[in-house]
């Protein structure tokens, strides 16, 4: 195992001295990869420095992207403002902010890894590991193409709710990367919901989180994500939950997938809630 050490990390959201700390409290062996859950940056207080660190890590870090990902790419194009507690200005002002910008449009939204599915958010219930890989392969072709600005002014928007194999266009790819960035919760037929950002317990309902709705296709996998820090910590024979909220005073945590050792620092509080 020591040579094949492979550990996911939550949201970062631009947290880079926590995620310096658990780099060194992480067993270094000789082959050790890593992959990240998104939401590299924004929120925290060093985004730039975040990915500065990430992409210097070169092919030992992967990273799949997240909704704060995608707001950096949508800013800096010019399609959607700064939000008062966005901490993006750092990678807006950087000399080299065209090549952070590449790179970052350049990252996968799922990846394959030992039998675990890792996204950001969540994966809907029809879709099977290989449908979720080949969707998330579609709109990875359409942000790496000459047509990426054009694909996010037509990104935002929480419709189509609901997974069709007929849905083509726009609204295709705005319904699979908000599934993979954004789904929290889920009705039983699979239409997401963007209203509820609170625990699993907190929705009405007829929401369920996305990962209980009955017949999911995926339960033959784990999924591995982060996203929902009100969920918290989550492990199940077929399910990571990593977003420990380290921006909001919470952890950051690492889970190693060979035998689910989980490593965690403490974080200062970045972000208020609410
Ligand atoms: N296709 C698309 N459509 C629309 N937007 C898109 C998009 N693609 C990208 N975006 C972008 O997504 C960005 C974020 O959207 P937001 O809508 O602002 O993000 P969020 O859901 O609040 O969640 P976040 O990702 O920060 O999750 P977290 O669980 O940490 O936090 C969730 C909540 O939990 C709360 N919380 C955290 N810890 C808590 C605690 N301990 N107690 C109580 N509440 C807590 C926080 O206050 C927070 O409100 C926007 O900038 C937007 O542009």
């Amino acid at each position: 195992m020591q040579n094949l050490s492979h550990y996911v990390i939550g949201d970062l959201q631009g947290c880079d001295g926590q995620f310096q700390q658990l780099l060194r409290n992480l067993p270094n062996a000789p082959g050790q990869r890593l992959t990240l859950a998104g939401d590299l940056i924004n929120r925290g207080p060093q985004s730039l420095q975040t990915l500065r660190t990430v992409m210097a890590m070169g092919d030992r870090a992967r990273t799949v992207l997240g909704n704060h990902d995608l707001h950096l790419l949508a800013v800096s194009q010019g399609i959607r403002p700064l939000h008062k507690d966005d901490t993006l200005h750092d990678i807006l002002d950087a000399p080299d902010r065209e090549e952070l910008i590449d790179w970052l449009r350049h990252r996968p939204l799922a990846i394959h890894e030992q039998n675990h599915l890792i996204v950001h958010a969540g994966v809907l219930p029809q879709w099977n590991l290989e449908q979720a890989l080949a969707l998330a392969g579609e709109v990875e072709s359409m942000l790496q193409s000459d047509h990426w600005i054009d694909f996010l002014t037509h990104m935002y928007g929480n419709q189509p709710a609901r997974w069709s194999d007929d849905l083509a266009g726009y609204e295709r790819l705005r319904c699979i990367i908000n599934a993979f960035t954004r789904v929290r919760f889920c009705q039983a037929d699979g239409t997401m919901d963007f209203s509820v950002k609170e625990g699993a317990d907190a929705a009405p309902e007829e929401l369920m989180p996305w990962f209980e709705v009955p017949g999911r296709r995926t339960e033959d996998v784990t999924v591995v994500f982060g996203h929902w820090s009100t969920l918290g910590l989550v492990l199940r024979p077929n399910l990571i939950a990593l977003d420990t909220g380290c921006v909001w005073g919470g952890k950051l945590t690492a889970v190693r997938l060979e035998d689910r050792a989980l490593f965690q620092v403490q974080c200062p509080q970045a972000q208020k809630p609410g």
